[in-house]
């Protein structure tokens, strides 16, 4: 036994006997032995999650191991994708195989009543490319299933044919992308390579709203791909007319097709995705450990899969059967950052008074200089919507206002955000950081 491979096959090998197999083949799964340098044994896991969680568990089974074959103490290292593809002198790429997996694809895709509409425009245009919606335009929260359904559909269509010309790429990654190949003289072959294919998938194109010159190279990809009937997917975290910064070409072009919507999924489709995720792992979990879960974390998919692979490092870790106490404890921080962030009153007026810079005491008061009534507005519109206070309640906070004093600055907030994107955009990321503050 000499190569890294060798040595590395021999620890997983010890590994399995000293865990279990699932334990092993659920965390291990990604990692790969990259080199031995000095007493340091180096490898690569692309996946964040699982290599925080080896870090945390396992670090110590790996040494053991490896104290075994070598009779000599080793650190361990494990790179991130950046790191490996830095030793590697590559910057990461998309494979063209990410889209030939088992991850992602529709029959793994729970539908409910809330990604319906994504689901199905997403099959059809995986069957009938650039037939009926083009370009799809998939938007919602994060963690919902967008990225899934991007994935799905290339696999659907390299099923179909395999010789498919699939692009992907992350909205923000197209403007570096774009400056490195101006920096190297390389715009043509940048624009090659997306203009010759049959599948544009673009994940997160909100991120080029305001890039002036990537707006522009992408509009242009954009007509070259339409016209020549090849299909456009697009996902984003909102729908383009609340893009506020989108040239109106674009956003017109992203009208063109079917804006389909995802939200955070109901009771009953949490615990359909929670049996599938538990079944994908092996683990048949009792009915009220799925209630129990689907209660409890609600806001996102991306945490009811966190919240799994949590509860199959307990299980295997313990030994216990999956209980509501094992579980409670496998899950608390999620449970804790699932639980929703109410800001008191002062909270969000101290945050008006920053981002505005005015004085509390004014934005509470009676002046009717005009930037204080319109702070006024917001501070009142924001502590009706982020908290339960009664509109009396507010009133009484804001120097004893009566109520419909108060209703009246929440509508005239509301018309706002419905007249004016950019306005709604800045009460957007007022709430965001506001929420954020906990
Ligand atoms: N309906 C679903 N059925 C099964 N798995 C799902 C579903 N929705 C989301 N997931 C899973 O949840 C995880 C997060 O989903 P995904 O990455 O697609 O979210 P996203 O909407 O693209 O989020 P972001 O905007 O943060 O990129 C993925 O592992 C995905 O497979």
């Amino acid at each position: 036994m000499n190569s890294v491979a060798d040595i590395w096959d021999n620890v997983i090998t010890q590994l399995k006997s000293d865990l279990s197999e699932t334990t092993v083949s659920t965390w291990f799964d990604q990692v790969e032995p990259v080199d031995v340098q000095g007493n340091t044994f180096v490898l690569y896991c692309p996946n964040d999650f699982k290599t925080s969680y080896i870090k945390k568990l396992f670090m110590k089974n790996i040494q053991a191991r490896l104290f075994d074959i070598f009779s000599t103490e080793f650190d361990v290292s494990i790179l991130d994708e950046a790191a490996y593809a830095d030793i590697q002198g590559t910057t990461p790429t998309q494979s063209p195989d990410q889209f030939i997996s088992d991850e992602f694809t529709f029959s793994n895709f729970v539908v409910g009543p809330q990604n319906q509409l994504a689901y199905a425009a997403s099959c059809n245009v995986a069957e009938k490319p650039a037939k009926t919606y083009n370009p799809l335009f998939i938007y919602g929260e994060s963690g919902l299933g967008k990225t899934h359904l991007l994935y799905a559909i290339a696999n659907g269509m390299k099923k179909n044919n395999a010789a498919v010309k699939i692009a992907y790429v992350k909205g923000d990654d197209l403007t570096n992308e774009l400056v490195t190949a101006i920096r190297e003289g390389k715009t043509a072959q940048m624009r090659e390579k997306y203009r010759q294919a049959d599948l544009l998938l673009v994940d997160d194109i909100q991120f080029i709203a305001g890039k002036q010159q990537t707006q522009e190279e992408f509009f242009h990809t954009f007509n070259t791909l339409y016209e020549n009937k090849k299909q456009i997917v697009l996902t984003s975290d909102r729908p383009p007319k609340e893009m506020s910064q989108l040239e109106d070409r674009l956003r017109t072009r992203f009208e063109w097709g079917l804006l389909a919507d995802v939200y955070p999924p109901d009771f009953e489709t949490r615990m359909a995705i929670i049996q599938n995720k538990a079944a994908m792992h092996g683990m048949d979990l009792p009915e009220r450990i799925i209630c129990f879960i689907a209660e409890n974390v609600t806001s996102n998919v991306r945490q009811i899969e966190g919240t799994i692979n949590k509860i199959l490092a307990y299980k295997d870790l313990l030994g216990d059967d999956a209980d509501e106490v094992t579980v409670t404890r496998a899950i608390q921080d999620i449970l804790k950052r699932a639980s929703e962030y109410m800001p008191s009153p002062d909270d969000i007026v101290d945050y008006c008074s920053k981002y505005f810079n005015q004085e509390p005491d004014v934005i509470r008061g009676q002046q009717r200089v005009r930037d204080a009534v319109s702070t006024r507005h917001i501070a009142i519109y924001l502590i009706r919507t982020m908290t339960n206070l009664s509109l009396e309640d507010i009133g009484k906070y804001f120097d004893n206002r009566d109520h419909s004093t108060v209703l009246y600055s929440i509508k005239e907030v509301e018309k706002k955000i419905k007249k004016d994107a950019a306005y709604a955009e800045m009460i957007k990321e007022i709430k965001t950081n506001i929420a954020a503050q906990q």
